[in-house]
């Protein structure tokens, strides 16, 4: 295995395979193991000594802090509104080897069955649960917990985890705060509709999830198992022969690619087949292959007519009886109102895509929401986000990167489960007896002066009317 940001050392050869990224290098590492020559081609850089990207403790409360100036590992793509402004906020993919597997949250859970399922529904057939069970199964090296860290609240389903794998999956040690566990088991209880498990991936109510890391008893620290820190850099995986694909009558037969910050353009050719793993919108789209009116706007002439590129994206939903007889009623007025935001290419494959979501929601009783319950150092927070939005948007290129436009939201069942779901997290800190907050959290509107002052007056206050109720 070579790993080089000097592209000239690849220039003009010719390669079995090209692909790139999480998947790519799964991928790549499989066809290199069985002696196919491959070369990975990465926009970013190679941050394997980036303790920011290794050391997850480095990551801070909840481990959400994922785009620090330190990791450098970020496409922070520009998104915007539906009238074409930039939003405020840009949205977080990972640029560097590993992909986005070098800063994303490491959480680890299966996807129910009835998902996997209905992708061979749509058309895909052999891509179903039986199919690709078995495989993440086998990429999974799971640590089962100790008895110390199941006596704080992990758990297991063996049955849906690996244990032979690549990729290490195990729980923190030490384990988050266990009284916070505590707290959050009990509140389940008392909100309606929601029961507890031991093991998120075995689809069977709320409850604790492993982690892409592993305890590192030489260092002392938890390490993140990313896509590279398994595949791709351990000595065990080096490999002798480690570095788009035919659409129609066109032939993908090579790629070109140069250094991020402009020079030479070198040119690779692949024997049997470029594999696009590498977020196929830009690459696609810069190749030629796209709709007209898009490309044109660039001056790229159009070599495959796919107008589906780019289209129906979803960036990031308890199921009453009458929310669901009215998520399937408005399919076909969901359909056509995705065809004119660009968003879909026509009513009936629109048609198709949101049948099967909302037999997944209304049938299947998929989960439509992700709500984790994190607490962490000295911190007990509940962020969530939807599962299955419905709201769809478009990402294609413009002139000098990617201009993703999310459409947040502009589904009404998004936005109704959006308020539901807020609202029940509320209830799972207010329905717990035996817990006041007096932290920041209870002031209800951004105050004009940093807030410490009113911290410190409310915190008075409270411990006045807690003295006083004794
Ligand atoms: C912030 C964040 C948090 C996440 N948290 C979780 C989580 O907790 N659990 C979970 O299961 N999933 C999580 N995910 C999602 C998960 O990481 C991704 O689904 C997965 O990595 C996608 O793999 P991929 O191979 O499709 O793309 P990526 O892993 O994103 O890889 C794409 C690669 O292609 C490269 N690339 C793009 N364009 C070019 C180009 N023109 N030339 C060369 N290279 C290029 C990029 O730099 C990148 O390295 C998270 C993702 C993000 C961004």
């Amino acid at each position: 295995t070579r790993i080089t940001n000097d592209s000239r050392v690849a220039s003009g050869h010719t390669f079995d395979y090209l692909p790139s990224s999480l998947s790519g290098i799964v991928v790549g590492t499989k066809l290199s193991a069985r002696g196919y020559s491959v070369l990975l081609i990465e926009a970013g850089k190679d941050l394997q000594n980036n303790s920011a990207i290794y050391n997850v403790e480095l990551r801070g409360s909840g481990w959400t802090s994922i785009t620090t100036p330190e990791t450098d590992c970020n496409w922070h793509y520009v998104g915007s509104d539906v009238n074409g402004s930039a939003l405020p906020v840009t949205i977080d993919s990972g640029k560097c080897v590993g992909g986005s597997s070098s800063i994303n949250g490491m959480v680890w859970y299966r996807p129910a069955a009835a998902e996997l399922d209905a992708i061979q529904s749509l058309g895909n057939p052999g891509w179903n649960s039986t199919t690709l069970f078995p495989y993440m199964q086998a990429i999974e090296h799971n640590l089962p917990p100790s008895a110390e860290q199941r006596a704080d609240g992990a758990d297991l389903v063996p049955a849906v985890h690996g244990f032979a794998g690549p990729v290490n999956v195990s729980f923190p040690v030490p384990m988050r705060i266990p009284e916070a566990q505590a707290i959050y088991k009990a509140a389940i209880a008392l909100v309606v509709g929601v029961t507890d498990g031991p093991d998120l991936s075995a689809r069977n109510g709320v409850s604790g999830r492993s982690w892409t890391i592993w305890w590192n008893p030489v260092a002392e620290f938890t390490q993140r198992a990313s896509a590279a820190y398994s595949l791709l850099y351990p000595a065990s995986k080096q490999q002798q022969t480690l570095t788009l694909s035919s659409i129609k009558n066109l032939r993908a037969t090579g790629l070109q690619f140069g250094p991020a910050t402009g020079g030479a353009v070198e040119t690779v050719n692949a024997r049997h087949e470029v594999l696009l793993a590498a977020g196929s919108l830009a690459i696609l789209e810069r190749s030629g292959v796209g709709s007209k009116s898009i490309l044109h706007k660039f001056g790229i002439k159009q070599l495959v007519d796919l107008p589906g590129v780019g289209l129906n994206l979803q960036l990031f939903t308890n199921k009453s009886a009458a929310l669901s007889e009215q998520l399937r009623k408005s399919t076909a007025a969901r359909a056509r109102a995705a065809v004119s935001a660009g968003a879909a290419v026509n009513v009936a494959g629109a048609m198709e895509l949101f049948t099967t979501v909302t037999d997944l929601i209304t049938k299947d009783k998929t989960p439509i929401v992700e709500l984790i319950s994190e607490s962490f150092t000295a911190v007990m927070s509940s962020i969530f986000w939807p599962l299955t939005p419905l709201s769809r948007g478009h990402i294609h290129i413009n002139s000098s990167n990617s201009r993703i436009t999310p459409r947040f939201l502009t589904d009404d069942f998004d936005v109704q489960t959006a308020v539901e779901i807020a609202q029940r997290a509320r209830a799972l800190v207010y329905g717990t007896t035996g817990l006041r907050i007096v932290d920041a959290s209870v002031i209800p509107f951004q105050l004009t002066s940093h807030t410490m002052s009113t911290i410190y007056a409310i915190s008075q206050k409270a411990a006045d009317l807690i003295l006083s109720s004794r």
